[in-house]
């Protein structure tokens, strides 16, 4: 069982809910990206996203981008990632995903990055580009790797849904919402009757992401699915540290606020 399905399982019996964080690995550099993992961990966050840099994410908003330009601009790269995950294993079990676009996967060399994938203990994939062919046959590559194919599925019809979500492993990745990421907060009345027709279709815990970023919002989502993520909310903890050299205290705070409205 994947390190991803197990938090599920314990946080399940729990009755609590998977707060999902996600960082720009190489933001603003490697090391920090170490102790904000870290640090997020102990602030109660229970699954991390990891983002690859790269230079045309196009399901990226600003906040996001400005991540990456942060990263790439420092030299940051799959090998110098991968890296910085075995330094981070030595330090954490917490299960660890990777946001990573297809072009970069291919570029590397798919099953050389499947394969360090597997050696460094990476959980779990997210690939924004991924289109449904090349899906297959990635998924076929990948049954002999303890690794979660994790799908991205948005409100769409019930027949694509039922598609995208019949194979899915570890979770499914629900988006709040049509376009990009970012802070929004805005979310629409007929969410829930989102999440139940994907939930019609597997028995995979389900995680919604895109626009969260606050507690008000957790609050009022926690409700509709097994987790959330949060991803350009901590950015911006992350660049208002960078102006006042306090990254690590910000985040820490940041994500304690949602634990805390996650959890009670
Ligand atoms: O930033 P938001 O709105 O909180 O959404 C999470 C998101 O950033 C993270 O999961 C993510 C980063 N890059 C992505 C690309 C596609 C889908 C999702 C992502």
């Amino acid at each position: 069982m994947s390190r991803i399905t197990e938090k599920f399982n314990i946080l399940r019996r729990k009755n609590e809910k998977a707060l999902v964080t996600y960082v720009t690995s190489g933001d603003p550099d490697l090391d920090t990206t170490i102790r904000l993992v870290l640090k997020m961990e102990e602030a109660g966050a229970d699954i991390i996203e990891l983002g690859i840099p790269y230079s045309d994410p196009l399901a990226d908003g600003p906040v996001i981008q400005r991540a990456a330009q942060r990263a790439l601009s420092n030299g940051t790269n799959i090998n110098s990632v991968f890296d910085m995950v075995l330094k981070l294993r030595e330090k954490t079990e917490i299960p660890l995903v990777f946001l990573i676009y297809y072009n970069s996967i291919f570029r590397y060399g798919v099953e050389k990055f499947l394969d360090n994938c597997k050696k460094y203990g990476i959980d779990g994939l997210i690939i924004p580009d991924l289109p449904l062919e090349e899906r297959k046959e990635l998924k076929e590559m990948m049954k002999d790797y303890p690794i979660d194919l994790i799908p991205l599925v948005a409100p769409t019809s019930e027949d694509r849904i039922k598609e995208i979500v019949l194979d899915a492993e570890g979770f499914v990745y629900c988006i709040s919402s049509i376009g990009v990421t970012g802070i929004r907060d805005d979310f629409k009345q007929d969410l829930s009757k989102f999440i139940n027709k994907v939930r019609k279709y597997t028995d995979i815990p389900l995680a919604i992401g895109f626009g969260i970023s606050s507690e008000e919002a957790i609050k009022k989502l926690k409700g509709l699915s097994d987790g959330l993520i949060v991803g350009s909310a901590i950015i911006k903890e992350i660049e208002e540290g960078i102006k006042n050299g306090n990254i690590e205290e910000n985040v820490f705070k940041f994500v304690r606020r949602l634990h805390e409205a996650i959890k009670n």
